[in-house]
């Protein structure tokens, strides 16, 4: 089987290696000179687990190119980004790989959509385009099958998961399950293409009201006197409660936007742009804090752990870390950012101490386990504040080097601080808002029992 796999990103890549290991020839294509040259060269454009290992099983049946060639199948792996003022997809990408299939179209050929769209684009954008190459749809098979790996374990959920294929007709599903089914061992379910458009899209806009909901009690409990993250672990022991993790606002390609495609030709839906307004104003709710604990120090300069859009990875697009360094600077505050998992960024990243010296407020945003080492001794800051958004550092240890740290969610009633005055509010309350000082992480109000009796925290 020759397959030519259009957008050699973190989909087409990782698809086209799995199916070249698995025997299939394929030709990548993108449309990007450098990165075709790259992969051809053997370097690879970003990291994932076991993705170098894949590589090289693929190698001999992979080659990277600009243009589409003649093939049995064609899938399309290419971005389907949002217009931010309008909120409407961008479906350009997908059209002009369609467009650049549908001249080495042929009867008997299967096209296969893995980006992601909005209800209805297979049957009114994508189908259209590809029969301008004189083939019918009937002619040459079609399925919409939507991509749910997640970033950081890519290729084990490529091929371990659950496969939604949405065939245009019978024969297409099933040849496009027999396709994948060389290196998918999940179950494969078949239906139509538009269902299977909005399953995807309903997937990923529930993660996004879980999540909007757990910001929303992280707010709560700062009001109530409350830390959030004792009050869910406790909440999430009820058989059917399973509440996510707050943060500092939700980024990357596909949560952050997909809902938006849900709802674009909608006039009646209010969950799912609420809940994208709640996500999408965190960063602000976070700077209010970074700026409740800065309001006696001039000229603050704060220092960002973590600008991709979540732990582990370095991907930054859509990350909250954008929306708060933008606001920080509009505030006059200097910023310094710290990645390791990232490249490229618009602002320059440092190393933990460069970006840290002489600092006035750590902000924690990507959850990366590195994090969890850092030695709070070393960093020379000016002002000892930490707003740790992800709740991943060991507070005590922070606090004995003389710290204040605040947590997103952490509300819980608060003591005086004993010498040098500083008493910021507690958790991440929005400026005005008057609290006690504090001094540390005060015990957890609610006692537990363990099975045995015994008294405990959860
Ligand atoms: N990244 C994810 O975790 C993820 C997961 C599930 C679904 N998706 C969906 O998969 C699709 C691809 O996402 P991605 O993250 O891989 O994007 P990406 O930006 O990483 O990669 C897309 C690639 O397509 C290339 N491209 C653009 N137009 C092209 C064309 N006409 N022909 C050939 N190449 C072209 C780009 O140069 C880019 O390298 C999107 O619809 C996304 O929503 C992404
Ligand atoms: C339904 C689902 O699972 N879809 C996954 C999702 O992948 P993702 O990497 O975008 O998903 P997340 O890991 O959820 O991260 C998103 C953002 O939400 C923040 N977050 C997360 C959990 C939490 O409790 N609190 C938070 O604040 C996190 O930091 C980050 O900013 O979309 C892919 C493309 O469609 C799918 O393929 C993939 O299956």
């Amino acid at each position: 089987m020759r397959i030519c796999i259009l957008g050699l990103g973190y989909i087409g890549l990782p698809t086209a290696l799995l199916f070249a290991a698995h025997g299939a020839d394929v030709v990548g294509v993108d449309v990007k000179q450098n990165l075709v040259d790259c992969l051809n060269q053997g370097t690879l454009p970003f990291s994932e687990p076991g993705i170098e290992d894949l590589y090289r099983d693929a190698r001999e049946r992979f080659v990277a190119k600009t243009e589409p060639e003649a093939a049995d199948v064609f899938l399309i792996a290419v971005p389907t980004p949002l217009d931010a003022a309008t909120k409407v997809s961008n479906l350009s990408y997908v059209k002009n790989a369609a467009d650049m299939i549908a001249p080495r179209l042929a009867g008997g050929n299967l096209v296969i959509l893995e980006s992601t769209v909005p209800p209805g684009t297979s049957e009114r954008v994508v189908i259209p385009r590809l029969e301008k190459s004189g083939v019918v749809v009937g002619d040459f098979q079609y399925a919409h099958c939507p991509e749910r790996a997640i970033p950081g374990r890519t290729l084990q959920e490529m091929t371990t998961n659950t496969r939604i294929i949405g065939g245009y007709d019978r024969d297409s599903a099933e040849r496009a399950a027999s396709i994948y089914r060389t290196f998918v061992t999940g179950q494969i379910y078949r239906t139509d293409t538009r269902t299977a458009e909005f399953v995807k899209l309903m997937e990923n806009t529930s993660r996004d009201v879980s999540i909007a909901l757990a910001n929303e009690f992280a707010q709560l409990a700062e009001e109530c006197g409350i830390n959030v993250w004792k009050a869910i672990t406790l909440a999430n022991k009820h058989p059917r409660v399973s509440i996510l993790n707050p943060g500092p606002g939700v980024g990357g390609h596909c949560i952050a936007i997909d809902p938006w495609f849900l709802t674009e030709n909608s006039t009646r839906c209010k969950m799912v742009s609420t809940a994208r307004e709640i996500n999408d104003s965190m960063p602000n709710y976070v700077l209010h804090a970074v700026r409740s604990l800065l309001a006696g120090v001039r000229n603050p300069t704060i220092s960002i752990f973590g600008v991709a859009y979540k732990g582990n990875i370095g991907d930054t697009r859509e990350s909250p870390a954008l929306k708060l360094i933008q606001l920080a600077e509009n505030e006059g505050y200097a910023v310094r950012c710290h990645d390791p998992h990232v490249g490229e960024f618009p602002y320059p990243l440092m190393n933990a101490k460069d970006a840290t010296v002489g600092s006035d407020c750590l902000v924690v945003l990507a959850d990366h386990n590195c994090f969890c080492t850092v030695e709070p001794a070393d960093l020379q800051m000016r002002t000892k504040f930490v707003v740790d958004t992800r709740n991943i550092l060991d507070h005590e240890k922070w606090t004995k080097q003389g710290f204040i740290v605040r947590v997103l969610g952490d509300g819980s009633p608060v003591q005086p601080v004993p010498s040098d005055g500083i008493a910021p509010p507690a958790g991440l309350y929005p400026a005005g808002v008057v609290q006690q000082p504090i001094v540390s992480p005060s015990p957890p109000s609610i006692t537990v029992f363990s099975p045995d009796g015994r008294e405990g925290y959860p």
